[in-house]
């Protein structure tokens, strides 16, 4: 028999392994807007780089006007950027973004993007088809994905008498029916009790847990301080640091001890600077 203590070095490895997966590799994106007001060319993001592993949650924290959309949109196929290249499990998205975009979920919550007279299964299964998942796995894709938010007992009810929190987990649900390699979540807990942002919170570490990468944002530090692995501090279409919570900390020269809020504090002025 093998003995436990010579499994976990193994253990540990897969481990370091399955975070070194690439699931989203993002390279010198750029995007300029036309101010035709001021008749010149706006640079709203520049010569952004980044990678997302599986089960690695990203955040990107800045002050409005960053560049966060921008990017967002950029990296689900929104929006073209003006220069740059995206492989989402090595496709590339902007040359072959039908295909790419199969391995991708979206997810942008809100009172609305549902038909409140139909089932939150009939919802699902129509998204499903809009994403082009294969007629023979629109059922069981559907069923898993109402499970895996904890909706399926409730799979035949219309949507309109959902409340808040059960919406939400519906489109975290919609986002998984095409079995996304990476999930973008776009403020998944804004308006909901506490009780439904914690069940959004284990949700979310579930999803990693089964090797989902995820981008979130979310304008509530508390979310980004206990789910993200990677926060990138972004100001002025930059990114101008990468790293853990920790690090964060210390690029902000605060306390140990402090919030994420804090240190986001510190350095606002910073990222405000062009
Ligand atoms: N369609 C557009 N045309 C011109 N400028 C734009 C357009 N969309 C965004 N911008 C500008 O690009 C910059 C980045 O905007 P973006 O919405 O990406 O920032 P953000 O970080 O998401 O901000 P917020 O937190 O307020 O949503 C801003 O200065 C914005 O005014």
């Amino acid at each position: 028999m093998v003995e436990a203590k010579k499994l976990l070095p193994l253990i540990h490895l897969e481990l370091i392994m399955i975070m070194q997966n690439t699931v989203l590799k993002a390279k010198g994106i750029t995007r300029y807007y036309n101010d035709k007001k001021n008749k010149k060319i706006f640079h709203a993001i520049e010569d952004i780089s980044f990678s997302v592993h599986e089960g690695e949650v990203v955040s990107f924290v800045g002050p409005n006007g960053a560049g966060k959309t921008t990017l967002l949109k950029s990296i689900s196929n929104y929006l073209v950027p003006t220069s740059g290249s995206i492989k989402i499990m090595d496709i590339d998205l902007l040359k072959d973004p039908k295909k790419a975009r199969r391995k991708l979920g979206v997810v942008f919550g809100g009172d609305r993007g549902f038909y409140n007279n139909a089932s939150a299964k009939d919802n699902l299964e129509f998204f499903a088809r809009l994403l082009y998942v294969k007629e023979k796995d629109i059922k069981i894709n559907v069923l898993n994905a109402l499970k895996t938010v904890n909706l399926d007992n409730v799979a035949n009810k219309a949507v309109g008498t959902f409340s808040k929190g059960m919406l939400q987990r519906l489109h975290i649900a919609r986002g998984l029916v095409n079995n996304p390699k990476i999930l973008m979540l776009d403020e998944p807990t804004v308006g909901l009790d506490i009780e439904s942002v914690l069940s959004i919170r284990h949700l979310v570490k579930e999803l990693t847990k089964k090797g989902c990468g995820i981008i979130l944002t979310s304008h509530n530090m508390e979310d980004i301080e206990t789910l993200a692995d990677t926060i990138f501090l972004i100001g002025s279409g930059r990114i101008h640091y990468q790293g853990s919570l920790e690090g964060v900390k210390k690029f902000a020269q605060v306390d140990a001890n402090s919030t994420l809020t804090q240190a986001y504090l510190a350095v606002s002025d910073e990222l405000k600077r062009k």
